[in-house]
């Protein structure tokens, strides 16, 4: 499993949440309203002492109950105002909040699409399903919440100990004594808390990565009895989540403690206080009572700077871990790419300058002659003439032209293998023909997949180059190179759909398309399904069998009508009487097809012209099943599980 990529160098909270304004801007106005709404609100709130005041030292003292009742009217409307204006807050904030979340969530989505394989295969998707969802989550309610009420909170502090100092000022510097303590508090608290948050969401993702493991695994967990051990995983991760959620809560315990007692002693003390300088005359009883409501209005602000500080600081964490998604650079497009793009978009309509290539022989094509008997090819009945093409890109003719797929001295090392560790593949030079079909053999592990998830771009080449019909590939959009060659890998995923749109997900558009690249597949269990093509497959295609599924895997890569096909054993789920179907339809889509087919039995093999051995990271020979079969150890052990009678198959 990918391991958590540790979190950057700890910043401030306020320059992380900084980041937001991007996002924030488009809605900044209401937001700004919604904030003047919410100060107005809550400094009427503290008119409300003030109105008390007049009542006991006017109309109460003077026995005036026509004064009385006015004073409560305008209480009443005070209160009524103060409802409304915070209502109308909410009302202002909600829609364009959730705005935001979306706007946030489908760019967090669109950049994960960006991103290079390399990325996927770093991160734990936990740790992304996270960030998509619970720390967008946390973003809203900061945003709605904390985020005006520290504004709202601080305006308020401020004005209502202008009012008490105004009052008396002696009562309001007794108020004022907890301010230090508290203020240290809230500087200590926010550092530890941070600490806290990030482990707790970092937490959040690893048990996300756990759950989801589960359920994708579940047919593995339930064939090995692992459910206890499975769950035993994840009581583990879940009991270290609930001890950082506890330390959280004993931070906010702790701060609320402060920021609550420190208060109130300090209002028990002024309280005393007036009341001697009522008793002796110095202070009026509506003075008192207007300074005592007034401090007691300004308990909440002040108790709810707690968990304001605590949902600031997971919003921060919350951005920081966003922004590492998003600043994570995405696949680079050449500079080239928007000529590049308007070929593609041409090529659609276009005569095929490709069949052009075929006709004319390439240059090097003297130096290594097709397999006797291969060529010239009739047009597929299968992909005909009809296959899209399209002039050539500006950048085709950069390099030599070699027409077809050449791997010019390609060395590919992980990014993330150890240094000095020996290259996956070093130096491999090989050229397949334009329609021609080159199997890539070799043991496990030897680089096949590696090699052939660098012809559409899925892994760069640390050096080398590689081209198609003489375009190098990396000068070409990846919009286009994708549209020219296509994959089937040997683990068919396939996406919550239906089964039409998980082939036409391979480039065609019409049901004719679609037909066809079944019937290539032998996939036309398809139309047999509840409803047909429309048929829902589940989750990654779970409710299909195995074979099924590299059926509708194998359909989708060739419904493009690809120049180049990229198979990696496309055929190992399937039965033998379905192997010999599918090989027979796609040996009319190789006729004119360039491919590259990673094959491990003798069956996949005799789709192909040529077989390539990989060996040691290096293409240590190249030949005819055959040749190599005869002249080279390697080969004939690792296709020595070869059944009776294909001798008669290979003479073809
Ligand atoms: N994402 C990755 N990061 C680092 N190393 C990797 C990664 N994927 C594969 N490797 C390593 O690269 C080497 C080649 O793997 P690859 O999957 O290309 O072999 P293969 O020949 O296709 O094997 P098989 O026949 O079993 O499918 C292996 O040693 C593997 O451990």
């Amino acid at each position: 499993m990918p391991t958590t990529p540790s979190p950057p160098e700890p910043r401030s909270a306020v320059r992380t949440l900084l980041r937001l304004w991007p996002y924030v801007r488009p809605v900044r106005a209401r937001l700004f309203t919604a904030a003047f709404i919410a100060i107005l609100a809550s400094c009427i709130g503290l008119v409300i002492p003030l109105v008390l005041k007049w009542m006991v030292d006017g109309p109460i003292a003077d026995r005036d109950p026509a004064g009385v009742w006015l004073g409560a009217l305008y209480l009443l409307l005070l209160g009524l105002a103060e409802a409304l204006l915070f209502g109308l807050r909410r009302w202002l904030v909600a829609r364009p909040l959730s705005r935001v979340e979306a706007e946030m969530r489908a760019g967090l989505y669109r950049h994960l699409q960006r991103l290079p394989v390399a990325f996927h295969d770093r991160w734990p998707s936990g740790q992304l399903l996270s960030r998509a969802t619970t720390d967008l989550m946390l973003l809203r309610m900061f945003l709605a919440f904390p985020l005006t009420f520290l504004l709202v909170n601080s305006v308020t502090i401020l004005v209502g100990v202008i009012i008490m100092l105004i009052q008396d000022w002696t009562l309001g510097l007794v108020i004022l004594i907890p301010a230090v303590p508290v203020l240290i508090t809230c500087v200590v608290f926010e550092k530890r808390y941070s600490g806290a948050a990030r482990l707790a969401q970092d937490q959040v993702g690893d048990l996300t990565t756990v759950v989801e493991e589960g359920v994708l695994g579940i047919r593995i967990i339930k064939g090995f009895g692992r459910h206890r051990s499975q769950a035993l995983a994840f009581r583990e991760l879940s009991g270290k989540l609930r001890g950082t959620e506890l330390y959280k809560a004993r931070l906010l315990a702790t701060i609320l403690g402060v920021i609550v007692t420190l208060p109130e002693l300090a209002i028990g003390a002024a309280l005393v206080l007036g009341a001697v300088q009522v008793a002796d005359g110095d202070l009026s009883a509506g003075t008192l009572v207007a300074f005592l409501s007034t401090a007691l209005a300004l308990r909440w602000p002040v108790d709810s700077i707690g968990f304001l500080l605590a949902m600031s600081q997971e919003a921060a964490t919350a951005t920081e871990r966003y922004f590492e998604v998003m600043d994570a650079a995405p696949e680079t497009e050449p500079a080239a790419a928007a000529g590049s793009r308007a070929a593609g978009a041409a090529r659609a309509g276009a005569a095929a300058p490709r069949d052009a290539e075929r006709r004319d022989p390439p240059p090097d094509e003297s130096s290594s002659p097709a397999p006797a008997g291969r060529r010239p090819r009739p047009p597929s009945p299968a992909l005909g003439s009809a296959r899209a093409g399209g002039p050539p890109s500006p950048e085709r003719h950069d390099r030599p032209r070699t027409s077809g797929l050449h791997f010019h001295g390609v060395t590919f090392r992980y990014p993330d293998a150890p240094t000095g560790s020996p290259p996956v593949l070093d130096r491999i030079d090989l050229h397949i023909r334009p329609g021609e079909s080159l199997a890539l053999v070799g043991a496990t592990g030897s680089g096949k997949t590696t090699l052939t998830a660098l012809v559409p771009r899925l892994h760069e080449v640390t050096e080398g180059h590689i081209t198609l019909n003489g375009a190098d590939i990396t000068r070409m959009s990846r919009e286009e190179l994708r549209s020219r060659v296509a994959v089937a890998f040997e683990e068919p995923t396939l996406f919550s759909a239906t089964v039409g749109e998980n082939v036409l997900m391979g480039g065609g558009t019409t049901e004719e398309d679609l037909t066809r690249a079944l019937a290539v597949a032998q996939a036309d269990f398809a139309h047999a399904l509840p409803h047909g093509t429309n048929t829902q497959v589940g989750e990654q295609g779970l409710s299909l069998s195995g074979g099924q599924r590299q059926r509708l895997a194998l359909a989708r890569a060739v419904v493009g009508r690809p120049d180049f096909l990229v198979l990696d054993d496309p055929l190992s789920a399937l039965d033998v009487h379905t192997e010999a179907a599918v090989e027979a339809a796609l040996r009319r889509v190789l006729a004119d097809t360039t491919a590259l087919i990673v094959a491990h039995r003798p069956s996949t093999v005799l789709l192909a012209d040529r077989v390539a051995l990989l060996s040691g990271g290096r293409i240590t020979a190249i030949g005819t099943h055959h040749e190599l079969l005869r002249g080279n150890p390697e080969y004939a052990h690792l296709m020595s599980g070869e059944p009776a009678g294909t001798q008669e198959d290979d003479e073809r």
